[in-house]
Formats: structure tokens, sequence, C-alpha cells
């Protein structure tokens, strides 16, 4: 379970999230939607104690990320590919991930598996494709076995058989009763993975609700997005131009 609380982040003059309030419950795949620029990443930085609020609060089951006991038994996190010591083996990764953290290394043969990289595990993770650092970053926030899971554009770059395995591996561990977050600027790829959606512009929360309802009264999911994020696109241009200190 994620609770975010009137979460703000300004820096300077901009304000990249703006009193932002919402939960996201375990047992289905939640969608994080907005434009570029729209304030995703930042409030998953939030989330993982990464960036400081400017005000407001937020929790994953029911604590502010830096008071978890283990985080990595509470919540993963999959923000970019780029995380492994290029010089280690995937399996050396993972074991030495495990050690640091209290987890058996029995976990990191089970994420191998997991994530399809077996075959592979004994390889330098400096010679993986990307597809194969977005499965073993996968793997490192499988771990722990937590009930939270935060994905932060999983998609972006990847090949279509590994867009197809990514949405299928999110969907199975919201099956398993867990709590998945996922942001992405594809509305495509939301339609097809997701069962509810919270949409946000210029930081600002624009909808928290199923697919099917936000949906409702539109041709599209895509025409719902255009409808929803058209003000605050603009809005986003014009602070933009202001902030550069010029006019549009
Ligand atoms: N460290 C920073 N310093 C100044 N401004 C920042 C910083 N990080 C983010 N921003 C600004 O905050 C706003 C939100 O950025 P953020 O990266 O959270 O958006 P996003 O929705 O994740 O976008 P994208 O889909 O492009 O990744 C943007 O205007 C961005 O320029």
């Amino acid at each position: 379970m994620i609770d975010v609380h009137r979460l703000t982040k300004r820096y300077g003059s901009r304000t990249a999230v703006d009193d932002l309030s919402f939960t996201v419950r375990p047992g289905r795949v939640t969608g994080f939607l907005g434009p570029n620029g729209a304030g995703k990443s930042t409030t998953i930085r939030m989330l993982l104690a990464l960036t400081t609020p400017s005000s407001g609060s937020a929790a994953v089951n029911g604590r502010p990320y830096r008071r978890l006991h283990t985080p990595l038994r509470e919540v993963g996190a999959v923000l970019d590919a780029a995380g492994a010591h290029g010089g280690r083996t995937a399996f050396r990764h993972l074991c030495w991930l495990a050690a640091s953290n209290g987890l058996p290394r029995r976990r990191a043969t089970e994420v191998l598996e997991r994530t399809g990289l077996t075959s592979v595990a004994g390889r330098r993770v400096s010679g993986f494709s990307l597809g194969m650092r977005q499965r073993l970053g996968i793997a490192a926030a499988l771990l722990g076995d937590p009930p939270t899971l935060i994905f932060d554009e999983p998609v972006n770059g990847l090949d279509p058989e590994g867009v197809r395995w990514i949405r299928s591996l999110m969907r199975a561990l919201a099956a398993e009763g867990r709590t998945v977050l996922v942001s992405s600027h594809l509305i495509s790829e939301m339609a097809l993975t997701a069962d509810h959606l919270l949409v946000i512009g210029a930081g600002r929360l624009l909808a928290d609700d199923g697919i099917v309802r936000l949906t409702r009264g539109h041709a599209s999911l895509e025409a719902a997005y255009f409808a929803l994020t058209a003000s605050t696109t603009q809005h986003r241009s014009d602070a933009d131009w202001a902030a550069e200190g010029r006019t549009p």
C-alpha cells in the first residue's frame, strides 16, 4: 500500500509536485500517467526518500520510507536499468545485494529464475543488453519478496518481447496481491497493463479512477487522457517559459 498526502516539491520558482494526495491499493496494477515533466519521477523519488518533499508526506505500507526496518522486504523499486556494477556477474550482484540486506542467498537464485536470467547468471553485467539489465533491476527489486513494487518508466527502450514480458510480470505481481505502481507516459501501454490510473499534469492530480470509468464518454483512453491533460500541458509550457525568464 502506498499513501501520498498533500505532497509538494518546489525547485526554486518551479513547482514539480503540487499538493498531491492518493492511495495505491494492493491487488491491481496502478498506472501513474502524465506528460513529460508532469512530476511522476519526482513523486516516486519522494516515496523512496531520494528527494526531500517541500511539504506533505508519503508512506509505504504505513510508514515513511526512512522508517522501514528492512526496505527491500517492504518495497522494490525499478528506477533505471543502470544500477548494477558492470564488472560483477548477475548472480554475484544479487548475492551482494542479498547479503547487505540480510536476505538469504537462495533469493538470488529464485529471482534470477523469475526474471528469466538463470542462463546468463554467470555473465558480467557489462555485457548485458538493455532488456537484460532491466530484468536484472527487476530481479533486485524482487529480492526481498516485497508486497509493494514501484516501476518508473519500465518499458522505455525495450523491444516488443521485453515490453510484453514486463507487462505480464506486473499483472502477475498484482494477482499475487501486491501493490504495483508503474509510471509511464505511454497511454497505449497503460491501457494494456493497468487496472487503475492516477493521471497527473503539472504536478497536480487530474484523475484517480479505473480505466473503464476514465474512458467512459470518450472514444478511447487516449481521448480521455488528452481531455484531462490539455489545460495542464498548456500551463506547463507557459510555466516553463516563465521559469526561463522568457515569454512564449
Ligand atoms: N533536480 C531538479 N531541479 C530542478 N527541477 C527539477 C529537478 N527534478 C525535476 N525537476 C523539474 O520538475 C518537473 C517534474 O519533473 P519529473 O522528472 O518529476 O517529471 P516526469 O513526469 O517524471 O517526466 P518524464 O516523463 O519526462 O520523466 C519538471 O519540470 C522538471 O524539470
